[in-house]
């Protein structure tokens, strides 16, 4: 009897032992070949086995790969989990191939939990930063861009100087006191864009409706970043289908739809009692000829809602910082606008301070807000000193690596705007690489530039900005990599930090009244 029982449990240990080595002789070939072969011959670091260089790079990748170029050149390979990504390095490796083979370059990688868990192709559609290349992307993008260019830009002129003015009236009431500006920055910036794609505003800083744009686009921005989630490298990692992250991406996609969809609808409301004003998506929408479907609208009202509120507020969070820090570039600025205009009226628009202008540039560059720019994908093979990329290859721009690249700018590390004013050997010297490279570019440049510079004139011209004692901690607080508050955000933001906003000008009233902008530009001042 004994020696059955023991012979039993044996037996049983027995099958499951061959149970589970005959799972795991079959998942290997299936683990394996869920991993792809490597599509480029470019060098680059060991790494290990299915993970690859995922665990190797730090809490900034950025710098990481900055400082791995100078091993590995300037385009190399790194493996991370199931994708080989190029990592482009330098100006020179940029215009080599975003700019001369840029056709190869053109479209954008799938994340898994971007793509297939937060997005979907119905009422959730990619923005057209996250589209790969297809007919439906080229006419959503010409339709953006078209209205971006510079003449478009510079239409939007009013509305630019309304919703400046409108902001620094807000700083000017609530900035005696020592404030975290950012929301100020970000209405602005959201302002803007829902006034160029839908025509309308958001009047109030405390509504509820810019409190859900600004939290959900903040956390859709980390979910879409390529350093923060493991399990777009890892397919493994997938076989939880209600991880806590999935769970958050479905939440943030469907608390997206509902403003994207209630501020479409009222633009449709508006265009049928024709109190529209023209916009991106009214000229759509009245378009008879337009082929552009429901979701493709979406798509681009989600872009110009989340294009702009992040990189715009980022870039004026560091520029106020700085500005704050060194009250002798702020007076220089401030001399340099008033003698620019050489006693005539203020005049935002002509950008006639070269040194606001250098400073707007110079904010960009040394703390490149988007530093990976927005992955990118290739559609045929392209070459790098011999090495082949082949088609299919995703592709990081290490804008941060280009805007400080020794060789042409001399001396990156330090914060200097003279060096857009000064004379260069090359136009290449006078470049800012943070909105991107080649033919997904950032479409948006000029009127972010546009925006920047409005901002900066006239809050040096109105206002001296006054950093608060507690968060000085000397040039740490300033520092590009070291003062940043969260790595895996898709814009590098400072860590929080307070001003003042202290009016250069005695007689408020005198103040307030010109800073008052009559009238929205629109004709009416819409509440969303
Ligand atoms: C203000 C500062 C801004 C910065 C620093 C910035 C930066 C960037 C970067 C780095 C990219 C990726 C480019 C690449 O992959 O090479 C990008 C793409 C894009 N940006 Fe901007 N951007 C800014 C403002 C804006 C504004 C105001 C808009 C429009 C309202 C805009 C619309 C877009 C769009 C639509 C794309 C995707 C283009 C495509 O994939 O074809 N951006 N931006």
């Amino acid at each position: 009897m004994l020696f059955q029982v023991l012979s039993d449990t044996l037996s049983y240990q027995l099958d499951a032992m061959l149970i589970i080595a005959g799972t795991v002789v079959a998942l290997v070939p299936a683990f394996l070949l869920a991993f792809p072969a490597r599509t480029t011959t470019l060098p680059g670091p060991p790494g290990y086995p299915i993970i690859g260089n995922l665990f190797q790079l730090g809490k900034c990748w950025s710098e990481t790969f900055r400082l791995w170029g100078f091993k590995y050149g300037e385009v190399f390979a790194v493996r991370l989990g199931e994708r080989d990504v190029v990592i482009i390095n330098t100006p020179r490796a940029a215009m080599e191939l975003l700019e001369k083979q840029g056709g190869a370059y053109i479209s954008r990688p799938l994340f898994h939990t971007f793509h297939n868990v937060l997005s979907n192709k119905g009422s959730a559609p990619y923005s057209i930063g996250t589209s790969p290349w297809d007919g439906s992307l080229k006419a959503r993008r010409k339709a953006a861009a078209t209205a971006m260019n510079k003449p478009g830009v510079q239409s939007y002129t009013p509305i630019i100087e309304y919703e400046t003015l409108a902001a620094l009236k807000d700083l000017l009431e609530h900035g005696k006191e020592y404030i975290d500006p950012n929301r100020y920055f970000q209405r602005l910036g959201l302002n803007i864009s829902l006034f160029v794609n839908y025509g309308t505003r958001m009047g109030d800083i405390d509504s509820e409706l810019f409190q859900e744009i600004v939290d959900v686009s903040a956390r859709i921005g980390e979910i879409r970043s390529v350093t923060s989630s493991l399990v777009d490298y890892l397919p493994i990692l997938r076989i939880i289908p209600n991880s806590s992250r999935n769970l958050e991406a479905k939440e943030l996609a469907a608390r997206r739809t509902v403003f994207l969809e209630k501020m479409l609808d009222d633009l449709l409301d508006r265009i049928k009692d024709n109190t529209d004003v023209p916009c991106i998506m009214g000229h759509i929408l009245r378009d008879p000829e337009a082929k552009l479907d429901r979701t493709e609208q979406m798509s681009i009202c989600n872009t110009m809602v989340s294009a702009s509120l992040d990189t715009f507020s980022t870039t004026m969070l560091w520029m106020t910082s700085v500005l704050a820090q060194r009250p002798e570039m702020q007076e220089k600025a401030y001399r340099d606008i008033v003698s620019s205009h050489a006693g005539g009226p203020l005049d935002p628009f002509s950008e006639k301070s070269d040194f606001v202008l250098a400073i707007v540039k110079e904010t960009s560059r040394y703390y490149s807000i988007v530093r990976l720019a927005l992955p990118k994908a290739t559609i045929a093979d392209s070459e790098w000193q011999g090495h082949r990329i082949q088609a299919g290859t995703t592709v990081f721009l290490n804008v941060w690596a280009c805007n400080m690249n020794e060789e042409l700018f001399g001396d990156p590390w330090s914060f200097r705007p003279e060096r857009y004013i000064e004379k260069q050997e090359s136009d290449a010297a006078r470049a800012t690489y943070a909105f991107g490279a080649g033919r997904r570019k950032c479409p948006g440049m000029h009127l972010g530039i546009r925006e920047m510079y409005v901002t900066c004139m006239y809050i040096v011209y109105y206002f001296r900005l006054e950093k608060a004692r507690e968060n000085i901690e000397g040039s740490a607080s300033l520092h590009p990599v070291e003062a940043i508050d969260n790595y895996n955000a898709l814009t590098m933001m400072p860590k929080q930090f307070k001003v003042k906003f202290v009016p250069r000008e005695e007689n408020l009233e005198r103040l307030k009244h010109v800073l008052s902008n009559e009238k929205f530009p629109g004709g009416k001042d819409v509440e969303v």
